[in-house]
């Protein structure tokens, strides 16, 4: 059917003939302007991954998806923009083609190699992350941006994963990973009230930008496009690149900068 994807036929320009929201007004992503107001109350994020479960590794036609077990609060988020603690449900990546930048976020204009999305839902107010990711507070995004340059020392393991999951609808066993590995080393911050960047568009995402981007190879970004859009089953084979949404309208809305 035309379910929705990043083709000219299915892709981000066309979204919001079945996903209405996708004209919303807190869309994301969104361009970081140059100067942010900067925000004292804004505390720390903290990431309490110490007991994190990953359990596997997907291919869902759109990106590669680590998914984490949500069953307890045994690796949640807290502090910073958010009132309660966030339960991590899963991670995975935007990319683009080769040479070409694949962020979904921009920084004064500027796109990176790839970002990052560490998803997190709000299980003190909401029974389950389906409930929470249509609550205007019930998913916080943390984002991290990829930049080209020396090999990344852990991201071998994700993407040595990717081989098993190349076509769409395939998972495989992933224990054992802590995303802690994939931080940068400081975690300042900026943060607005946005949306999913992929259908259903949900307008429930506090999102939380870390300023400083990781560093990875050209090299591990290109086992990142040995991934197919397609399953195996269809004849058509289409390398997963450019799965990303480009920056969507502020409509007012503020960015606050933590220190
Ligand atoms: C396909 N991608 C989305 C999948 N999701 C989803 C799955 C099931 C139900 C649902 O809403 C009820 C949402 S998700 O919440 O895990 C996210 S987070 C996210 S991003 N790029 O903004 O970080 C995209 C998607
Ligand atoms: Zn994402």
């Amino acid at each position: 059917g035309n379910h929705w994807g990043y083709s000219k036929e299915n892709g981000p320009d066309v979204w919001h003939k079945n996903y209405p929201v996708a004209l919303g007004s807190r869309q994301s992503p969104i361009d970081i302007p140059r100067q942010v107001s900067h925000d004292p109350s804004l505390g720390p994020i903290v990431l309490d991954y110490d007991h994190c479960t990953s359990i596997n590794i997907s291919n869902n036609g759109h990106s590669v998806v680590v998914n984490f077990d949500d069953t307890d609060d045994r690796s949640v988020i807290h502090g910073g923009p958010l009132e309660n603690p966030y339960r991590l449900k899963q991670f995975h990546f935007h990319w683009g083609g080769k040479g070409c930048d694949g962020s979904e976020h921009t920084v004064a204009g500027n796109s990176y190699a790839s970002e990052l999305h560490l998803v997190h839902w709000n299980a003190v107010k909401y029974q389950s992350f389906d409930q929470a990711a249509t609550a205007p507070d019930g998913l916080a995004v943390v984002g991290i941006f990829l930049e080209t340059g020396d090999d990344h020392r852990w991201l071998h393991t994700i993407t040595d994963a990717m081989y098993m999951v190349k076509y769409k609808g395939s998972v495989t066993d992933f224990k054992g990973f802590n995303p802690k590995c994939l931080l940068p080393s400081n975690l300042h911050f900026w943060t607005y009230l946005g949306s999913l960047t992929t259908p259903p568009l949900h307008e429930s995402v506090t999102w939380i930008l870390l300023k400083e981007p990781i560093v990875v190879s050209e090299k591990q970004l290109g086992k990142f496009r040995l991934v197919l859009f397609t399953g195996e089953e269809e004849d058509q084979r289409l390398r997963m690149e450019n799965n990303f949404r480009t920056p969507q309208p502020l409509k007012g809305r503020r960015i606050r900068s933590s220190n």
